[in-house]
């Protein structure tokens, strides 16, 4: 009978490696003495120790290959959560997860490690220390977060202590820090369009935006966490700054930070939703005609306009995670790291 070899537990795959939270992932695991493969649609770097495999998550056969005597998969790939192209998401989200399962079993994969997103339980309307036990969003706001709920599902199903196969999700909030493409990028550019004027509400939202090397710090914990006998086994975990800040405070630290106005004149949120509707069906129904994206989505107006913070307390416990950097030092660091984006550059 063919033995299989045991592949070591510091050898990982991460899926979606050349993305922003892949990339910092990627770097702490080599600096943590994991030898690590990357699958990525592209490859975006070059570094020492990472070997890198370009396919689509789609295709299992690519797959496969860089999961040979791998123990950990670590899978952060996703469309981005602007896009409204609920094909694209479907196909990847979903049947690439099934076919990540696939792979992870084919390859004798132990530990499956996902990047879900604790806008699972978002539906638009106020979460005050959300916990994990919160039902999954019965009308999701978006294909994004449809798509994010069905694949947690998918992975956490996936466990099997009797094959010998453990999974577990990781819901971030807010991700942000240098390299990201979407936060600071989208916020200044909205600046710079004279956009940035006003405050959606009355501007005491609460919301987690956390620091990218607290989410990579989650990751790592999870995996090294994630036993048959632990209580990790198919749970899904928040993974926060652990504090809440004011929506718009945090918007305007990072503005002034990058030498921009922070917004000052209030709109009322009802008015600045409907009116997003508004736009966003239009864009629907002249899409044959003429595409064009509204900055204020629906989705980024209910981000910026309510409540919504989560509790970790679950990660605190079932595996000692704390935050590594706090809010204010993260903010600066972020701020330093786009100098290409100050006013005036
Ligand atoms: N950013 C945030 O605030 C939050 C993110 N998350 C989750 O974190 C994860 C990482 O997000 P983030 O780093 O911001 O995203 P990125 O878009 O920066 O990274 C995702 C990477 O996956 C790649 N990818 C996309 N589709 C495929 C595919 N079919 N096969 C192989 N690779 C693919 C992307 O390539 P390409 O760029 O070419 O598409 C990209 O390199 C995602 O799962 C996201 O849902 C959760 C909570 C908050
Ligand atoms: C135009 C402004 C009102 C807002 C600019 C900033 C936004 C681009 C970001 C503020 C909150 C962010 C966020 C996400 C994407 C970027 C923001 C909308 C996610 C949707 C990314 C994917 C997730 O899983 C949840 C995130 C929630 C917060």
């Amino acid at each position: 009978m063919a033995t299989r070899i045991r592949p070591s537990s510091k050898r990982c795959t991460v899926i979606g490696g050349s993305g922003f939270l892949g990339r910092h992932l990627v770097e702490r695991l080599v600096d943590r003495g994991y030898t690590v493969n990357v699958f990525d649609i592209r490859q975006a770097y070059e570094l020492p120790g990472v070997t890198f495999y370009q396919g689509d998550l789609c295709d299992k056969l690519a797959l496969v290959m860089a999961l040979k005597e791998v123990s950990i998969v670590f899978h952060c790939a996703s469309p981005a959560p602007g896009s409204d192209d609920g094909a694209l998401f479907q196909r990847v989200n979903i049947d690439g997860t099934r076919t990540v399962i696939q792979a992870c079993h084919e390859a004798g994969v132990q530990k499956l490690i996902l990047t879900s997103s604790a806008s699972v339980v978002f539906e638009g309307t106020d979460i005050k220390n959300g916990k994990e036990d919160l039902p999954y969003a019965k009308k999701p706001i978006d294909y994004y977060t449809e798509t994010k709920i069905k694949q947690e599902k998918l992975v956490l199903e996936a466990c099997s202590k009797e094959k010998g196969f453990l999974t577990v999700a990781i819901r971030p909030h807010g991700i942000f820090g240098p390299r990201d493409p979407q936060l600071v990028p989208i916020l200044v550019d909205t600046a710079r369009r004279g956009k940035m004027k006003f405050i959606i509400g009355d501007g005491s939202n609460l919301v987690d935006f956390t620091y990218v090397e607290n989410v990579v710090h989650g990751h790592i914990l999870a995996a090294e966490h994630l036993k048959a006998d632990s209580p990790l086994c198919g749970q899904a975990y928040h993974i926060t700054n652990d504090e809440p800040v004011r929506f718009w405070d945090f918007m305007s630290q990072i503005l002034v930070g990058l030498g921009y106005s922070a917004p000052r004149y209030h709109l009322p949120y009802a008015l600045v939703y409907g009116i997003a509707l508004l736009l966003w069906f239009i864009s629907l129904i002249l899409r044959p005609l003429i595409q064009f994206k509204p900055t204020f989505s629906p989705m980024r107006v209910a981000l910026a306009g309510t409540h919504h913070y989560y509790s970790c307390a679950r990660a605190k416990q079932d595996m000692g995670y704390r935050p590594l950097v706090p809010l204010q030092e993260a903010v600066v660091r972020t701020v330093e790291s786009y100098p290409h984006l100050r006013n005036g550059e």
